[in-house]
């Protein structure tokens, strides 16, 4: 994207909304789209399923690590991960964005790219019908996503039965993997510089970081086979379950066996990165950021292509995880205490 030197502020609010809404896909479900008071956005089920997130620059994301492409990528990830997390297909999206005027534009079209992109990979049809525009001292970035259930029950957290099988859809500790790379070294080298040295394998793990891809299309494929409790994993397995599990009022067990080839995967891609981290499994158990889905099935259902079994329901224990048989501590990421 060649820059022309413009900045936000040169650019004023009709400039930028002119080179964002030229570059944002419509959504298919859009009776009215972005341009209007508000979008008028059709809901075939008759129920809207809504989510809220908000990225914001300094605790939840650096500029010098991510791009406008990355972000507009990542925040089409976490998003519509809690839409496929209800068991809902995605209908689209509103974005609030706060910019600093010293921002370039090319930043906002770099944005906007990334936005398109991860629509078109991840839920090709799905747009963005409206959003805000503000100022702020550092970027901040709001979305709100919807979603139709397609006349199923939306599929919750607090359904979890004793005897159902644990499956995951997606990446475990590979983003938060790629985090540890960025803070361990992203300071003193310049982020080419770290992908040349941290191999192909820690290139990909900075990828899963900076841009997360989240297996969209696996949460109605898990609804349609009767998923009995979904969440998107975004601060880690053991936190993420324990809230399934409390809300299910089970226990949930991991098996090891079943959790090792996501830790040797990480184990493979961290190979030309010496001195990090110490142990994989508990980057898989503990990072966040995947945007993975953990899913709960009766027993007897065939897990749908992109789930792979990791564990199984029991009945409520004095620990609400366990590890094979050893308990486990919810630890993971909490945005107040990081
Ligand atoms: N400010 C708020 N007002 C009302 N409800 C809130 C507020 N913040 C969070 N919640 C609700 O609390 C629940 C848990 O929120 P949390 O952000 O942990 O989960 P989530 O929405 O799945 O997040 P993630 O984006 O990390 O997947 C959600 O149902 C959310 O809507
Ligand atoms: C610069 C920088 N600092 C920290 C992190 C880590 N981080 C940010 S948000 C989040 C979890 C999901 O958040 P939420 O629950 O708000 O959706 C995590 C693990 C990062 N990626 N970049
Ligand atoms: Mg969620």
């Amino acid at each position: 994207m060649p820059s022309t030197g413009t900045t936000v502020a040169q650019l004023g609010e009709r400039g930028l909304l002119t080179r964002v809404l030229a570059n944002i896909p419509a959504s298919r479900d859009a009776e009215l789209g972005a341009g209007d008071d508000a979008a008028v956005l059709h809901a075939p089920d008759g129920r809207v399923v809504i989510t809220v997130d908000t990225m914001n620059e300094g605790p939840d994301f650096r500029r010098d690590w991510s791009s406008g492409e990355d972000l507009g990528r990542k925040a089409i990830a976490s998003n519509l991960a809690d839409i496929a997390a209800m068991g809902a297909r995605p209908t689209g999206l509103v974005i609030a964005l706060a910019l600093p005027g010293s921002l370039p534009d090319a930043w906002v079209e770099d944005f906007a790219r990334g936005l398109s992109c991860a629509l078109d990979e991840c839920a090709p049809g799905v747009g963005i019908v409206g959003g805000d525009l503000a100022t702020a001292e550092r970027i901040q970035i709001s979305v709100t996503a919807f979603g139709d259930l397609e006349r199923r029950a939306p599929v919750v957290r607090s359904g979890a039965r004793s005897g159902d099988v644990i499956a995951l859809a997606g990446d475990a500790g590979r983003s938060a993997a790629g985090l540890a790379l960025l803070a361990a070294y992203a300071n003193d080298e310049p982020l080419e510089q770290l992908r040349e040295s941290c191999g192909p394998g820690g290139t990909a793990l900075l990828a899963a970081q900076l841009r997360p891809v989240a297996p969209i299309a696996a949460g109605p494929a898990a609804a349609r086979a009767s998923a009995s409790a979904m969440m998107d994993v975004s601060d880690g397995l053991l936190l993420d379950a324990h809230r399934m599990a409390e809300a299910s009022n089970v226990t949930m067990r991991f098996e090891r066996a079943l959790l090792e080839p996501f830790a040797e995967r990480l184990a493979r891609e961290l190979s030309e990165s010496p001195g990090l981290p110490d142990d994989p499994l508990e980057l898989v158990l503990r990072g966040g950021e995947d945007h993975a889905l953990l899913a709960t099935f009766p027993v007897d259902v065939v897990l749908p292509e992109a789930f792979t079994r990791i564990g199984e329901v029991l009945p409520p224990e004095p620990s609400r995880l366990l590890l094979d048989d050893e308990g486990r501590e919810p630890i993971g990421w909490d945005p107040f205490s990081n």
